[in-house]
């Protein structure tokens, strides 16, 4: 049952001097639903001014009712006043904090790791699975909370890859074997990333755990729920394979994958048939009116040279995924190139237009 949108939600942002949380800033300095009422980060930023202490790396500047703002350290009691909080926190510090502002029944959106493969944790890309919110009533039921939970957002390699999965599940059922390729920007190893005698001029075939989750992820998300919805079952997933090779490329924003798909009837679906289904493809975000949803989940680009990250990246602000070079494999059935921009659909934007679909659903 889906609730129109009256009230404004006070809303926190942690780790808000980031790579992630300056694009959370620019998201919800004025949304139609989110009130920007908190802002934390380390003791090393903490008491000071927003402007004062944040390496801003944006095109557009600080945002005026921001830059003054006094950075809180990310305790529970500095941020328990806000009904959602968003998350940008490095890893290392993710899990304690996220896990206390959720016991003090703050819905919790995350970009981090921590939570993504807990069983009633769902993980959630806006453009594919909203439906598993479903389990946050058993989330808040095991833990004996009213309003408070967790909600992860996937890693961004793994949401590139998987918005397109998912419509061609949609269109032609099962897949059976998935093979990805990534060609990943510097952002997404945060601020100030690698250094540049690292990257320029070099590609490195190395991103720590990165293949890890781009596999299992995918299962989560694309799997199912238990029958009860109280908990998530993605070896359920099989007979789907996924297997993926991570690259590091010098290009700042934007993360691109070259997929190869086997499904798993006899019946392989041609080129346009799966052009057709990528464009077609809608999702809840859109259906519920979410204000951050794209237009166009998944943009085909007809051009044998796109998408490219510095072309394509911004394309409806980053909140979509853009696929090119739909063609037979003839190994697998078919393949593609998706990009995605890792800093908003692959972080920011995903957690802010969960939020809004939590929102618009009844469960904020
Ligand atoms: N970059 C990307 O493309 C993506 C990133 N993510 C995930 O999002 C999270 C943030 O990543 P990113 O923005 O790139 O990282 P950054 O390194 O750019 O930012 C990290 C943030 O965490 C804060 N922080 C660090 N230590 C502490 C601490 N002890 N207590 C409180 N706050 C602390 C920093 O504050 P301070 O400035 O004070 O040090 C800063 O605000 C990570 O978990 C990352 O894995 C997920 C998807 C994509
Ligand atoms: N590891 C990703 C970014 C990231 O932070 O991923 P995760 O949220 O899964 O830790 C990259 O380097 O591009």
């Amino acid at each position: 049952m889906f609730v129109k949108q009256t009230k404004q939600y006070s809303v926190g942002v942690l780790g808000a001097t980031g790579t992630v949380g300056q694009r959370f800033i620019l998201h919800l300095h004025s949304h139609p639903f989110f009130k920007l009422v908190a802002l934390g980060a380390s003791s090393r930023s903490a008491g000071q001014k927003y402007s004062a202490v944040t390496r801003w790396k944006q095109s557009k500047p600080i945002p005026a009712t921001v830059k003054d703002m006094v950075i809180a350290e990310c305790t529970t009691d500095n941020f328990k006043h806000c009904d959602i909080v968003f998350s940008g926190l490095d890893h290392d510090v993710a899990g304690p904090i996220e896990h206390s502002l959720r016991q003090a029944e703050v819905a919790v959106f995350s970009n981090a790791k921590n939570y993504r493969r807990d069983p009633q944790v769902p993980l959630v890309v806006p453009l594919i699975n909203t439906d598993h919110f479903e389990v946050l009533a058993a989330q808040r039921a095991s833990l004996g909370l009213n309003k408070g939970y967790i909600v992860a957002n996937a890693n961004c390699s793994t949401t590139a890859l998987v918005v397109p999965l998912a419509a061609l599940e949609k269109a032609f059922g099962p897949l059976e074997q998935v093979q990805a390729t990534t060609l990943q920007a510097i952002s997404g190893s945060g601020y100030p990333g690698l250094p540049s005698l690292d990257i320029l001029d070099n590609v490195v075939p190395y991103i720590g755990s990165e293949e890890d989750k781009m596999e299992w992820e995918t299962y989560k998300i694309l799997g199912g729920m238990t029958q009860d919805r109280s908990a998530f079952d993605y070896h359920e997933a099989a007979p789907l394979k996924v297997s993926a090779t991570c690259n590091r490329v010098p290009v700042i924003d934007g993360h691109m994958v070259c997929a190869s798909v086997k499904f798993a009837a006899k019946e392989k679906p041609s080129p346009e048939a799966v052009i057709k289904a990528f464009n077609d493809y809608r999702c809840d975000a859109q259906n519920v009116g979410a204000p951050s949803a794209p237009e166009q989940v998944i943009t085909v680009h007809e051009e044998q040279d796109r998408p490219q990250p510095r072309l394509d990246r911004d394309h409806q602000n980053g909140a979509g995924v853009n696929v090119g070079r739909v063609r037979e494999d003839s190994i697998f059935d078919i393949k593609f190139v998706v990009l995605a921009n890792n800093v908003q659909i692959g972080a920011a934007t995903s957690s802010v237009m969960n939020a809004e679909v939590a929102a618009l659903q009844g469960y904020v």
